[in-house]
């Protein structure tokens, strides 16, 4: 288990619970979660299918209010989206602009925040260098590959100086090689910018591969099953990293939780 101590807390939620709907139809899909992460951190998030991962997420950017608990950033509580936090969703399709080159899609969000013309240029061609993408601003998002345009996804994630980044399975529709070249890029976007990253993924060895710790989700109606340290060394890479022995046993470890987590779900159904 890792303890977070109060003083270098970033962010804080304390038993969030979400219920979409009322009365008899009411889906309890957050019942109460309480986790923090220090500043730094990569966490990633693991659950069965429909544990109410989209719904935390959602909660934690201010884009869903709770039902009861409480999401708080920097102390402060977390009622809208707040500065100094970007999101980078599955759907890169949808969250781009296609009538927007890649270099405006990243610039949009220096725009609303009114960041200065030359100031933005300087954030949108370093952000598109860091995420390789230096060659393609002018662009459509068309016109690049799914994995090209999760990039510029990122990119515009990066280029708005995010304390905190959150991403909701941000590889699922892209294929494996891929996939491995996206999440080398963000442990290292994460190690040179030192952004928190609270990562959301189905993949359990993603999770490990990514992560320092990996919170363990029931089924639905959510609690956090288990705050899993990844105790693998600092420095990882797709080959050796992934055949270190204890990769294979936390591997294990957090299958069998979430396995124990679906067996749960059964028996709710069984039982309700
Ligand atoms: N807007 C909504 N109205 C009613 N129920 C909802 C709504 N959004 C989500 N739910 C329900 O809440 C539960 C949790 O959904 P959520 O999408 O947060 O889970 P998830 O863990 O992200 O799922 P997956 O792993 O399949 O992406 C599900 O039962 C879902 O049907």
């Amino acid at each position: 288990m890792t303890t977070t101590t109060s003083t270098d807390e970033l962010l804080s939620v304390r038993g969030l619970r979400k219920v979409y709907g009322s009365g008899p139809g009411a889906t309890e899909a957050v019942r109460d979660l309480t986790f923090a992460t220090r500043a730094g951190e990569m966490v990633c998030i693991v659950g069965p299918s429909g544990a109410g991962k989209t719904t935390l997420l959602r909660c934690i950017a201010g884009l869903l209010p709770p039902t009861s608990g409480e999401v708080t950033l920097d102390r402060h509580p977390v009622s809208g989206p707040p500065e100094g936090m970007a999101v980078v969703f599955q759907d890169y399709a949808r969250s781009l602009f296609p009538w927007l080159t890649v270099a405006q899609n990243v610039d949009l969000p220096l725009r609303e925040k009114g960041v200065a013309r030359a100031e933005r240029r300087r954030l949108v061609a370093e952000s598109l260098d860091a995420v390789g993408l230096a060659d393609v601003p002018n662009s459509y998002p068309w016109q690049l590959s799914g994995g090209m345009q999760q990039r510029v996804a990122i990119a515009r994630a990066v280029a708005y100086e995010p304390r905190i980044l959150l991403m909701d399975e941000p590889f699922a529709a892209v294929d494996a090689q891929t996939r491995a070249d996206l999440e080398d890029l963000v442990r290292d976007l994460w190690h040179r910018l030192g952004i928190t990253l609270l990562f959301v993924t189905h993949d359990i060895d993603e999770a490990i591969y990514l992560g320092q710790r990996v919170l363990v989700l029931s089924a639905r109606p959510t609690v956090v099953l288990e705050d899993v340290t990844v105790d693998l060394p600092e420095t990882r890479d797709q080959l050796t990293t992934r055949n270190d022995p204890r990769f294979h046993a936390l591997r294990t470890h957090v299958h069998g939780l979430v396995q124990q987590a679906k067996r749960g779900e059964a028996a709710r159904r069984a039982a309700a």
